[in-house]
């Protein structure tokens, strides 16, 4: 793993004050682990995906700056199917960019039933998701370079 690796944070900031929770326990585990991030933010989670694609272009049209990435985001089931769009389609996009192109990914979207399970699993002095998603991300960074990949 890189000295210090360096992380893209996508955060959908859909339910803001959510968000805030989850970005500081992210932020906290990747300080404890020496590492470095950049923060860019999202309306929603299905925007999420697209948004470490462009990273991924980039600029320069090719590779990317960062080691890793950390993906934040909170889905609150409604009254309709929408939910299970939200939900299911920033997982399987985040998935499928995590096989198709290589890379760390931790996924930091919370899908819920209602705001206080959110709250729980976003505060990090509770479930900490946020802090949960970071350390994954430097979990695969390192599993990644073990392989050489
Ligand atoms: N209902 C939630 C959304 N919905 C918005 C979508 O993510 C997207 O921004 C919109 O459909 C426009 O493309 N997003 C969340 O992150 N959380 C929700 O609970
Ligand atoms: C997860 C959502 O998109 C949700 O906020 C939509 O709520 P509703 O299904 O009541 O429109």
């Amino acid at each position: 793993m890189a000295s210090r690796p360096h992380i893209l944070i996508v955060e959908a900031r859909f339910y803001g004050h959510i968000a805030d929770h989850l970005l500081a326990g992210a932020k906290a585990a990747l300080d404890a682990a020496g590492a470095t991030h950049d923060v860019v933010t999202v309306p929603g989670a299905l925007e999420a995906p697209a948004a470490v694609g462009f990273a991924l272009s980039g600029a320069d049209g090719g590779g990317t700056e960062y080691d890793g990435f950390v993906v934040l985001g909170c889905v609150i089931r409604g009254e309709t199917f929408h939910f299970d769009i939200v939900a299911g389609e920033s997982a399987r996009a985040l998935m499928s960019l995590s096989v198709d192109e290589g890379i760390a990914v931790g996924n930091g979207i919370l899908t819920v039933e209602n705001e206080e399970q959110a709250l729980v699993r976003a505060d990090p002095a509770r479930k900490d998701k946020g802090g949960e998603a970071a350390k994954t991300a430097l979990r695969m960074i390192a599993l990644r370079d073990h392989f050489g990949a």
